[in-house]
């Protein structure tokens, strides 16, 4: 069974690439398409799509990244740019597609894999909302990909990702789960400089280790005793 996964493009700016992309997802056989403030999919895009039209006419179109992702249990940012060059702030490790696979291997759950503007791809505030970070190995010299290849490559090792029955946990626990560490913070008077950035390591870290719902159960339990000790 295919998981759960859906394709959201960020701020597409040519119809062609939205097309080739619809076509891409159909041949893999993915059918979720998320586009935040697209281009409008006319003729060219109609033209790319071939027949995936369908998947394009169906696409859900929002109007802020933060809505499209709001009920995945795990977000993928991807990038050709690693290392430094990447953002010297966030040093993710990032995942080829065969290891994303890999890590998601077994498990249930909503995914949402992000492509990024052709010219700009990802700022900093949207690279914040992933969990993690999937970049396709490519030649050094010139590393970044036509959009739509990056998503057919990256589709073709997701379609090879088998469905088990360990449930990630829903969207709304993580993020309840973070808002009580965001507390714990406040608690224990941790430095306020280092606030924003911490918070970002510890989604990171969960991000990376795709958290099953009982386990998110177990650290939100956690938190709280710890909670209840230090306030008592
Ligand atoms: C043309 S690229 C954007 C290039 C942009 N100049 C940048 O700085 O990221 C458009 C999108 O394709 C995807 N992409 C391109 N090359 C990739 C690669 N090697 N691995 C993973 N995704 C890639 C990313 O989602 C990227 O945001």
């Amino acid at each position: 069974m295919l998981m759960d996964l859906k394709v959201v493009l960020v701020e597409p700016l040519y119809q062609g690439n939205v097309g080739s992309v619809a076509r891409a997802m159909k041949n893999f056989g993915f059918s979720d398409l998320v586009l935040v403030n697209p281009c409008k999919p006319e003729v060219e895009a109609r033209a790319m799509s071939s027949h995936a039209w369908d998947l394009l006419q169906n696409a859900t179109v929002v109007s802020s990244l933060e809505g499209a992702i709001e009920d995945s249990s795990i977000v993928i940012g991807t990038t050709g740019i690693t290392g430094l060059k990447f953002d010297e702030h966030l040093r993710i490790p990032p995942f080829s597609p065969r290891e994303v696979r890999e890590r998601l291997s077994g498990m249930d759950g909503n995914v949402a894999v992000l492509f990024g503007r052709e010219d700009q791809g990802f700022s900093r505030e949207e690279l914040s909302l992933c969990d993690m970070i999937m970049t396709i190995p490519t030649s050094e010299v010139y590393p970044v990909m036509n959009l739509s290849h990056a998503v057919a490559v990256v589709l073709y090792e997701l379609s090879e990702l088998t469905t088990g029955d360990l449930p990630l946990a829903d969207a709304f626990d993580v993020r309840l789960l973070h808002e009580h560490i965001a507390e714990l913070l406040d608690d224990i008077d941790y430095p306020e400089h280092k606030k924003e950035k911490t918070r970002l390591m510890i989604k990171r870290i969960f991000g990376r280790a795709c958290l099953l719902e009982r386990e998110v159960q177990t650290l939100r339990g956690i938190l709280r005793k710890i909670q209840q000790h230090i306030r008592e």
